[in-house]
C-alpha cells in the first residue's frame, strides 16, 4: 500500500482572538480576550493572532487592540501576531511590540475593495512601507491572502491570480504567506492548485493554510495541504469567526478538530487537546453559544460520562 507521507510536526496559529472575535455583534470584554490568549498559550499554542490595528469604524470589535496587547502576559517561545493594513495601523502596533505583523490582501479585486477599500495594486503599494518599517524594527511579516479559491462577489478565483498575489507579496518582502479560503468554498483539489501556485514563489516552510468551514470541507482541505507538505495552519478555537466583509462565510476550522486529526495521524503539535477543548467550551460559554468544535464537544462529553461512571462506581 502506498501510504502518503505527512509532515512529522505541525505548527498551528490560533486566530481565535482576532479572526474568531472580530465579527461578534456584541462587544466582547477586553478581559475575556486577554484570558482567551492566556488559555490558548496554556494549552500549548505557540502562535496566537491576538488582534488587529484596523479602523474601529470598519471593525469595532478590535478597537481595544492596545488594551488587549498590553493586558496579555507573554510567554517565552510564543509568537504574538497582529493585523496591520497600513502605516497608521503599524505605527499603533509598534507601541505594543508584536512579534509578527500581518498585511492582508486578496486574490479578488472586489473583495479587496470591500475589505480594505482599495484595489489589489493599491494594497501592495500601501503594504510595501509597512513591511519595510516592520522588518527594520525587527518584527516578522506575514501576508494573508484572502479568496484564494473563491470570492463572495466574483465566484471562482483561478490559481494564476493567487500566484500573482504571492509574487507581489514576495516582491515587497513579506516573509511567509497564508493561503486563505475566506468563504470556505474550497475542495481539496482546488486548494491544492492554489497552494501549488504559491509554491512558485514561497517554499513550503513559508506557506500556511487558512480554511473556513462553511461547506464542511476545511478538514479535508487541511489533509490535502498536509499531503503537499504544508505544516503551518491557522485555525480558530471552537471554530469561532468569520470576516465581516465576507457575507455568508462561517468561522475557521476549529483548532480542536485539526489537533484531533493531526494527533490521529501521529503528527506532533505540542498541544494539550483536552485543555484546548476546555478553552473552546469556555469561550463559547462567554459568547452564549455551544462550541463549534465537534472534537471538543465529543471529548468533553466523553470525560463527563467517565466522571459520572466513576462517581457511580465509587
Ligand atoms: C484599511 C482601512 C483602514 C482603509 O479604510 P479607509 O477608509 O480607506 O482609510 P483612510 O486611510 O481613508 O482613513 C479613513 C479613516 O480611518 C482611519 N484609519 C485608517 N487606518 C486606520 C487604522 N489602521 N487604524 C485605525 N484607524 C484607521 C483614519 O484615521 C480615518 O479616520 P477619520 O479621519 O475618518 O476619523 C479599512 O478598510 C479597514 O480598517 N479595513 C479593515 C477590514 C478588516 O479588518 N477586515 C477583517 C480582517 S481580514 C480577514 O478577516 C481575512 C483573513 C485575514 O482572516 C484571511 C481570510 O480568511 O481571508
Amino acid at each position: 500500500m502506498n501510504l502518503t507521507t505527512y509532515p512529522r510536526r505541525v505548527r498551528l496559529i490560533d486566530v481565535g482572538p482576532r479572526d474568531g472575535l472580530q465579527n461578534e455583534k456584541q462587544p466582547v470584554p477586553t478581559a475575556v480576550k486577554v484570558e482567551l490568549v492566556h488559555r490558548l498559550q496554556a494549552a500549548g499554542l505557540r502562535e496566537i493572532e491576538v488582534t488587529s490595528y484596523v479602523s474601529p469604524k470598519w471593525v469595532p470589535q478590535m478597537a481595544d487592540n492596545h488594551a488587549v496587547m498590553q493586558g496579555i502576559e507573554r510567554r517565552a517561545g510564543v509568537r504574538y501576531s497582529v493585523l496591520t493594513p497600513n502605516m497608521k495601523g503599524l505605527e499603533a502596533a509598534l507601541q505594543d511590540r508584536p512579534d509578527e505583523i500581518v498585511v492582508f490582501g486578496a486574490a479578488s479585486e472586489a473583495f479587496s475593495q470591500r475589505n480594505i477599500n482599495c484595489s489589489i495594486a493599491e494594497s501592495i503599494e500601501r503594504f510595501a512601507p509597512v513591511v519595510e518599517a516592520a522588518r527594520n524594527a525587527g518584527i516578522a511579516v506575514r501576508g494573508a491572502m484572502s479568496c484564494t479559491v473563491g470570492c463572495p462577489f466574483e465566484g471562482d478565483i483561478p490559481p494564476e491570480r493567487v500566484g500573482m498575489l504571492a509574487r507581489l507579496m514576495k516582491d515587497i518582502g513579506v516573509q511567509r504567506v497564508d493561503v486563505a479560503d475566506t468563504i470556505g468554498v474550497g475542495t481539496p483539489l482546488k486548494v491544492q492548485r492554489a497552494i501549488e501556485a504559491v509554491l512558485a514563489h514561497y517554499d513550503i516552510d513559508h506557506v500556511s493554510g487558512h480554511f473556513h468551514d462553511t461547506y464542511g470541507q476545511a478538514l479535508a482541505n487541511t489533509l490535502a495541504a498536509l499531503q503537499m507538505g504544508v505544516w503551518n495552519f491557522q485555525c480558530s478555537v471552537a471554530g469561532l469567526g468569520g470576516c465581516p466583509y465576507a457575507p455568508g462565510a462561517t468561522g475557521n476550522v476549529a483548532t480542536e478538530d485539526v489537533v484531533y486529526l493531526l494527533h490521529g495521524l501521529g503528527i506532533d503539535t505540542g498541544i494539550d487537546l483536552l485543555a484546548l477543548a476546555e478553552t473552546g467550551a469556555w469561550i463559547s460559554e462567554q459568547l452564549g453559544r455551544p462550541t463549534g468544535s465537534r472534537a471538543g464537544r465529543a471529548l468533553l462529553a466523553r470525560r463527563a460520562r467517565a466522571t459520572s461512571a466513576g462517581e457511580q462506581g465509587a
